[in-house]
């Protein structure tokens, strides 16, 4: 049985002048259309545009969607995520910054954030989509590809993978497109769990077991003799047939370059997990800034760039691509992550070998006490949420395009979702007593 939900703490009271992700991004897209505006009315200083595809483009996704659709269209989900929530009790979520500068004296309870963690609380995600993914999900997981046996099932409820998106994705028009991001997230982290850590991994022959993961994702063209050989191998273990599935479905709901993008982004994560993985059998401890390089392969980033897919529109390829896109795109990965390494510390410290992880990195590499050493990550972690928001805001100023906007939000909505999982998720994670 998944672990009881602890009871939601206290929210900082907003700070002055201080923003939540999606009221920067609204900011910017005020600024730019003051720009334009200088410009002369509707002139964008953007480039010129493939024609943005309708918002509703994946139709095709696999099953029918009993729920009512929330976001339909672009532009009402847009309207939704930048008057962020709304309703009895939200007043505080407005604007909310929570950006202490001195520590408290008791140590955090459970489900509290880090202590001086600069993130935007969220308002907990809707129960009807969480229950109706959850159910769902343990179908895929059980029936399609037999996932995991009997006694993994409490890890696998106590993942709380359809709180993780549906909290990530609050502008997914549908279940069904919130169930592509929740398969590919379930099977992510089968493929690290069985591969790389704590259900059998271990670094001692990854490259290979990647690879041929890699190809779940990325099918091998080969000749007649040898595709059917590839072919039953995408059966052949839980990590494979997880993928295998995940993709197929995923596929069908993208455009061939929002599939690309994914599995360009799968081989930056899976190149992270090697370079772990290697030092884990040198037993090296990297430089910092060198672990925060594996850190940016090793990453969440797969995850927020198909924010698009599962919000039923498409950011086009040559946008995705620019310089500032991708600066957009790894800040918010990077900061991501680092929340990963600050919530997951006392379960990699109770793990077995030499676990890796920001604060362990700096403990280490700069010969500073563990409690330091904590602390210094979250300066770090919120460092690269600021460059993040400002990389965000400048985007949003100088590229007026809607899908642009929309991507940004949803990408600061994943990063909001992403902090509040970590945080919520006492089952899996606890902090350190450091305060
Ligand atoms: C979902 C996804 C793309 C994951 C890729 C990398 C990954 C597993 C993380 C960024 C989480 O880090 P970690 O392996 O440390 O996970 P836990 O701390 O065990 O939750
Ligand atoms: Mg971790």
């Amino acid at each position: 049985m998944p672990a009881p939900e602890p009871s939601p703490p206290q929210q900082s009271p907003p700070a002055a002048g201080s923003h939540s992700g999606a009221y920067v991004l609204a900011e910017a897209a005020a600024r730019a259309r003051d720009i334009r505006a200088a410009f002369g009315g509707g002139r964008s200083p953007a480039p010129s545009l493939p024609a943005p595809p309708p918002a509703d483009a994946p139709t095709d996704v696999p099953a029918t969607d009993a729920l009512p659709a929330e976001a339909p269209t672009a532009g009402a989900g847009l309207g939704r995520i930048l008057s962020g929530p709304s309703g009895l009790g939200t007043v505080g979520l407005h604007l909310a910054r929570c950006e202490s500068a001195s520590a408290p004296v008791e140590p955090p309870a459970a489900g509290t954030p880090v202590p001086g963690l600069y993130h935007h609380p969220v308002p907990e995600p809707d129960p009807v989509r969480v229950e109706e993914v959850s159910r769902r999900i343990k179908t895929w997981a059980l029936d399609e590809v037999d996932l995991y046996p009997e006694d993994w099932e409490d890890q696998f409820d106590g993942f709380s993978v359809g709180r993780y998106m549906v909290a990530c994705h609050p502008d997914a028009p549908t279940v069904d497109h919130l169930m592509l991001a929740t398969r590919l997230m379930v099977a992510e982290n089968a493929v690290d769990d069985c591969y790389c850590e704590d259900h059998g991994g271990s670094p001692i022959g990854l490259g290979g077991r990647l690879l041929l993961a890699h190809t779940a994702l990325d099918p091998l063209y080969t000749t007649k003799e040898y595709q059917p050989r590839w072919a039953e191998s995408l059966h052949s273990d839980a990590p494979r047939r997880a993928y295998r599935s995940a993709m197929e479905y995923f596929v069908r709901a993208a455009s061939a370059s929002q599939a690309d993008r994914y599995r360009h982004d799968m081989a930056r994560l899976h190149l992270g997990y090697l370079a772990e993985a290697a030092w884990a059998q040198t037993d090296h401890v990297p430089e910092v800034w060198e672990y925060l390089a594996m850190r940016q392969f090793n990453n969440f980033r797969p995850c927020p760039t198909i924010t698009d897919t599962v919000g039923g529109y498409e950011l086009p390829a040559d946008l995705h691509a620019t310089p500032a896109m991708q600066r957009v795109i790894a800040l918010a990965g990077n900061a991501t992550t680092i929340v990963n390494d600050l919530y997951s510390y006392t379960k990699e410290l109770a793990s077995p070998g030499h676990h890796l992880n920001l604060p362990v990195v700096i403990a280490e590499r700069e010969g500073i006490s563990d409690r330091e050493a904590y602390l210094k990550s979250v300066e770090v972690h919120n460092d690269l949420m600021h460059d993040f928001e400002a990389a965000a805001a400048d985007l949003a100023a100088a590229c007026p395009v809607p899908n642009v906007q929309r991507f940004l939000r949803g990408v600061a909505a994943w990063v909001d979702g992403n902090h509040h999982w970590h945080r919520t998720n006492t089952y899996r994670y606890s902090l350190p007593d450091f305060w």
